[in-house]
């Protein structure tokens, strides 16, 4: 008898590992589909190139091991140009990195640290200076540290007849806001003096900084929307997955707190959800959201409100047993208080909630998260995907989308399709999440995923949002899943997602 047991078993894990094996093969097939129909951006702002770059450190490229790369292309692109003079300027972020790995491969010239050792930003940049110092020492490196831009007027007279080099690794793709000094005055000092010597070259590393005139600019990976007419592109080990993939860079991205902001500034999240047969479902994104958020409000029926009494959420109580037309006009005037919607948790399906979804959300004209039962309800034949919605459908959820993929350009709205990994899609991006476990197939976790992404949605834009809601979601899940295998909870999986935030912070 055991050994038919044993055998059952056995047969029933293989379906269930054929199912899921199966269902990742349509996943990644999906995903190879969108790759194709959604056009790849030839050219990234510095903040998507940021996380593309923190994303190749996730998939286990060093950064060191990138600058080395961006260097030397840099170093390939000036080691033939005559000269008598080197001089490369650094910042103390990872352009100036760059740079000190260029003068590395020159093995001569001046560097001139726009700052104090001390004040270098990362680990990578230091390690490159350190080397910089021990080379200077016995070769023909110079080193300079310099706080105002007076302390280089040596360097502007010498360089006035001179057939020299000038190597921009000021700042890079980590800059912000209008160029501060000493930048500003060497920037036009240098733009000065390539007015009275033709001889001079200019070349920056990734991205010009300022208005600097440069001659030749090496960008890495794929040219920036503030890179110039002339900048070069150059490969420097950056796989396309780095843009893909979901990781650590994109919650680096995400709206950090202000330390001086006000109650409600970091976001105000709305849950109308639940109904007589579900009532846990809303209060699961709630207190998720309220992980995040600064208030919380539930908008929900009398069984559901009754049986709620949680200090941190603001209560919103309609008659009846499921949300339908006759509370619209009330939601709708309670959401005005709020950044975003999450809609659907506990919902059920029947006529009163699809009236309810559809009538809502013609007139709702904000930020939503669309989950659960709410997607099962909308009329799709008369309906609009919003950039305003992020919907959080599994796989039949999905089906019921019935979306189009040959016009995914009409899909504005941001689209997380839940699975073994789940693909986070809209009109014009596409990447894959690969954080998360089977404990999560557990009933409640879904909520907790739409609470998060609707915390986050609240003072982010749709598709970052629900990138790192799914990574952050499914992270914490395999936090619980080394503690306590896949015996984990909702409520085990909500009071992770601080650790999560604390790890990535
Ligand atoms: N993209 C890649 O794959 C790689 C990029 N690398 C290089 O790294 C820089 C980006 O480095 P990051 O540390 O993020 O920032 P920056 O060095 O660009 O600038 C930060 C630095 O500049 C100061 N700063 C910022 N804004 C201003 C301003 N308006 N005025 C004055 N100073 C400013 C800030 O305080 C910091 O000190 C990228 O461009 C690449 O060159 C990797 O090394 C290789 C892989
Ligand atoms: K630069």
């Amino acid at each position: 008898m055991l050994k038919h047991y044993i055998c059952l078993i056995y047969i029933i894990i293989n379906i269930v590992e054929e199912f899921s094996i199966k269902f990742c093969g349509e996943i990644m097939e999906l995903f190879n589909i969108l790759k194709e129909k959604i056009k790849e951006k030839e050219v990234v702002t510095p903040k998507e190139m940021a996380i593309i770059d923190d994303n190749a450190e996730f998939l286990g490229i060093p950064k060191i091991l990138l600058m080395e790369n961006a260097g030397k292309v840099v170093y390939e692109e000036i080691k033939d140009i005559e000269a008598e003079e080197y001089v490369i300027f650094c910042g103390t972020g990872n352009n100036g990195g760059d740079g000190f790995v260029v003068a590395r491969h020159l093995g001569k010239g001046e560097v001139v640290l726009i700052g104090k050792e001390g004040e270098i930003k990362t680990y990578e940049a230091r390690e490159n200076f350190k080397i910089l110092k021990n080379l200077a020492e016995f070769g023909n490196i110079k080193i300079r540290e310099i706080r105002i831009a007076e302390e280089v007027e040596d360097i502007f007279e010498r360089l006035k007849d001179k057939k020299a080099v000038v190597v921009d690794a000021m700042i890079g793709t980590g800059v912000k806001g209008e160029l501060r000094e000493p930048f500003k005055t060497i920037v036009n000092k240098i733009n000065e003096l390539k007015k009275i010597n033709k001889d001079l070259f200019v070349v920056s590393v990734d991205v010009e900084t300022g208005n600097l005139e440069s001659d030749l600019t090496i960008t890495f990976y794929k040219r920036k929307t503030i890179n110039k007419e002339n900048a070069i592109v150059k490969e420097i080990g950056i796989p396309k997955e780095a843009e893909y993939v979901v990781g650590w860079g994109d919650l680096k991205a995400l709206r950090k707190r202000d330390s001086r902001s006000h109650k409600g500034q970091n976001g105000k999240v709305l849950i109308i959800g639940g109904s007589r047969d579900f009532f846990g479902a809303p209060i699961l994104a709630g207190l998720a959201a309220s992980k995040i958020a600064d208030l919380v409000g539930i908008l929900s029926v009398d069984d559901v409100v009754d049986k709620l009494n949680n200090p941190e959420f603001i209560m919103y109580r309609v008659e009846g047993d499921y949300l339908s037309s006759k509370h619209v006009d009330y939601a709708l005037d309670v959401a005005k208080k709020y950044d975003v919607v999450v809609l659907g948790n506990g919902f059920g399906v029947n006529d009163e909630t699809k009236a309810f979804v559809n009538e809502f959300l013609l007139k709702y004209d904000k930020k939503a998260v669309i989950d659960a039962d709410a997607i099962k309800v909308i009329d799709y034949n008369n309906f609009k995907f919003s950039e305003n919605y992020v919907f959080t459908p599994h796989r039949k959820e999905f089906e019921y989308m019935n979306i189009d993929l040959n016009n995914i350009e009409e899909i504005k709205s941001t689209i997380v399709l839940k699975g073994k990994y789940d693909i986070i899609f809209n009109a014009n991006n596409v990447k894959i999440n690969k954080t998360g476990n089977a404990g999560l197939t557990k009933g409640g976790t879904g909520d907790v995923l739409a609470g998060l992404i609707g915390a986050l949605f609240a003072v982010n834009d749709a598709f970052i949002s629900a990138c790192c809601g799914a990574f952050i979601n499914g992270y914490a899940g395999d936090l619980l899943l080394k503690e306590k295998g896949y015996c984990f909870t909702p409520l085990d999986l909500i009071e992770k997602i601080p650790n999560v935030l604390k790890i990535f912070e």
